[in-house]
């Protein structure tokens, strides 16, 4: 695919020509870990695994940053050409099989850090764009919390769009700590933004399993013998628990799994000026305390 004019002149552009990087994504990266130190790993051998990778240039980042004792996975869709010490894999993070894949890999060892940019092909249709993009995001998150060790990092790709505040909801019962980063490098007319979760932790007893949905699974541990969690159309979850009490909210991701929640009216805008990298605090709003509770209900502490 051809570069625009306005591709260019991106000063990223050159840059990345410059430096030797397949993409200016690379500088994503770089400007992220300025922030938030990722790939300052505190091990002798670390372990990171970049899904959705190609054409690969955050993996050339980790290639050049990482000491040369690394275990560097990743994968994509699309093949890539070799970069040197990483191990470049031709899957879908979506499917079952990528997940022995990548554990296979990782040689019976847990993961420091995943990194995923994962992107669909853009429609320009907002809401079907950002129901890939979360669903890809699902994929990657389901992948992460079966390889990452505990304390390990994570960093997706978002679209900020309407769904943000349960995603933090649903990151915050896993990390200990979840920013939204938005890059220098990465357009101001663009949504896309960066999940940054720091801190694997776990809520106690969670296994993780690609063979049952994240956040329902967590709910189904959580509540105990005799509870039920029904997911209706709209993404709202109904809960009875065990004393037959009936709670009703909307589980992160939940929303994203299902078309119905389809608007192509709707539109998102990113506020003005967005330009810089510029944490946004997890917001306090009744689904973020729910996870907070329910986070505290399955032992896993949480502010
Ligand atoms: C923005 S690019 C990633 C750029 C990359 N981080 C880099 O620095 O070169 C997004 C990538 O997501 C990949 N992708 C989309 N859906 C995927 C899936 N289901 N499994 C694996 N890769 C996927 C695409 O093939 C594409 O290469």
């Amino acid at each position: 695919m051809g570069k625009s004019s306005k591709d260019k002149r991106d000063s990223y552009y050159r840059l990345a020509k410059e430096s030797g990087y397949r993409a200016r994504s690379a500088y994503k990266l770089l400007q992220l870990h300025d922030v938030f130190g990722l790939l300052s790993i505190p091990s002798a051998a670390p372990r990171v695994v970049d899904l959705c990778a190609a054409p690969g240039s955050w993996s050339q980042v980790l290639s050049r940053t990482l000491p040369n004792t690394s275990r560097i996975i990743s994968l994509d869709l699309q093949p890539m050409t070799p970069i040197q010490g990483v191990v470049t894999l031709q899957a879908d993070i979506t499917h079952p099989s990528t997940l022995p894949l990548v554990l296979n890999h990782l040689g019976g060892e847990k993961a420091h850090l995943v990194i995923s940019d994962g992107a669909p092909d853009v429609t320009g249709l907002h809401d079907l764009d950002e129901y890939v993009q979360a669903s890809l995001l699902l994929a990657a998150l389901n992948l992460a919390v079966c390889v990452l060790q505990p304390g390990g990092n994570f960093v997706a790709k978002i679209f900020r769009g309407r769904d943000v505040d349960v995603l933090f909801a649903q990151l915050r019962t896993l990390f200990t700590r979840v920013t939204c980063a938005k890059p220098r490098s990465s357009r101001g007319s663009s949504i896309e933004a960066f999940v940054v979760c720091e801190g694997y932790a776990p809520p106690k007893g969670f296994e993780p399993s690609l063979e049952r949905p994240l956040a329902l699974g967590m709910l189904d541990d959580g509540l105990g013998e005799g509870a039920t969690v029904e997911l209706e159309d709209d993404g709202e979850v109904v809960e009875q628990t065990e004393k037959g009490e009936v709670v009703r909210y909307i589980v992160p991701f939940v929303a994203c799994g299902d078309l119905s929640a389809y608007d192509s009216d709707a539109t998102y805008h990113l506020p003005e000026g967005r330009e810089s990298i510029d944490p946004v605090q997890p917001p306090t709003a009744p689904p973020y305390k729910r996870a907070v509770e329910l986070r505290k209900a399955l032992g896993g502490g949480g502010k």
